[in-house]
């Protein structure tokens, strides 16, 4: 099993770098059940979104200032983007910000039946490929010489060739890196990380168990499979059910405290990041893992605001 994990010193939780997706959400939502071809009354809303950007806003509430990398258009879309991003406390003055490249967008369609169909058009960030990587190489961030050093939340809309170059990249040596799907259909192109001594990886069971071909009754189960394919660090929730971390001292399980469910969408994103916060702090993995159990219950239980 690699050792390095063990090498962490945990990272001062002021400034995490969020590498990945920034767009815009355009969201439908109509209370009748939708089927294909309905065209019904709703609501449609665009709020800013992206896997990387979810976890940053999750991040300011943990105390953090989340510094974005990733790919913005030099649009009218992209500068409210970045304005909006801004005033939600992050740092955007390292986003890569592309002339000829629009500014992403994901559109889902939700009715009573719940999402009937979402697409994600990421293209931007895919063809701006390393360039969003660039303040880590020209020392405004780091070096080759002097990699950047704390904690990075990566997430897998990257495309699987960018997340290989990041697994080998010397630039991202010494990150304490940490890895989050951008959704089921994207899980795979996490397997470049899978086994980098220095990742540590949050998925749900679905995940898992498309990470390694195989289905999971447990996360437990599929904590100890995901170890033994090489990962350093993996956490799998499982919604309500008992969630495990596996890592260098074994595999660890907890179960959620029991809540009253008032919504589910954003709860990973929550863990992830209250984990990413108490193993910043220097919490034991025990603790670290029972305090982003108790932080995700208490936003699915809706007493956190959104
Ligand atoms: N029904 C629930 N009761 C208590 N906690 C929950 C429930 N659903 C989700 N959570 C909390 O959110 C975490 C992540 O939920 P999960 O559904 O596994 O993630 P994702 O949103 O990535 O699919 C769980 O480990 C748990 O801490
Ligand atoms: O391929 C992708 N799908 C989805 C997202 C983002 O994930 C969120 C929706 O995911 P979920 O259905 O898990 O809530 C949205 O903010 C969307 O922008 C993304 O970045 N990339």
């Amino acid at each position: 099993m690699p050792s390095a994990a063990l090498a962490f010193k945990p990272t001062p939780m002021k400034d995490v770098l969020c590498i990945g997706s920034v767009l815009w959400d355009v969201i439908g939502r109509a209370s009748a059940v939708m089927r294909v071809g309905s065209d019904v009354p709703g609501r449609i809303t665009r709020i800013p979104g992206g896997v990387a950007m979810n976890i940053a806003m999750t991040l300011r509430r943990f105390g953090v200032r989340p510094v974005l990398l990733t790919a913005i258009g030099r649009d009218e879309e992209g500068d409210e983007l970045i304005t909006a991003a801004a005033r939600l406390g992050m740092e955007t003055g390292y986003v890569y910000r592309s002339e000829d490249l629009p500014t992403d967008v994901y559109m889902a369609i939700e009715g009573a039946n719940g999402l009937i169909a979402a697409i994600a058009d990421a293209h931007s960030l895919e063809a701006a490929d390393a360039k969003i990587l660039t303040p880590l190489r020209d020392g405004r961030l780091g070096s080759a010489a002097a990699p950047y050093a704390g904690q990075i939340a990566l997430d897998g809309n990257l495309t699987e060739e960018l997340l290989r170059d990041i697994a080998q990249s010397p630039l991202f040596a010494n990150a304490d890196l940490r890895v989050a799907p951008a959704s089921p259909g994207k899980a795979k192109r996490l397997m470049p990380l899978l086994d980098s001594a220095n990742a540590t990886i949050y998925v749900n069971l679905e995940e898992a168990g498309l990470l390694c071909n195989a289905m999971f009754e447990t996360a437990p189960e599929a904590a100890a499979a995901l170890l033994q394919r090489g990962a350093a660090s993996i956490l799998v929730t499982d919604g309500g059910r008992a969630a495990a971390h596996a890592g260098a001292s074994g595999v660890l399980t907890a179960t959620p405290p029991e809540v009253l469910v008032t919504r589910v969408t954003g709860a990973g994103d929550t863990f992830m990041a209250a984990h990413m916060a108490a193993e910043a702090r220097g919490d034991a993995p025990d603790v670290a893992l029972n305090a982003a159990l108790r932080a995700a219950a208490v936003y699915v239980s809706g007493d956190v605001p959104s």
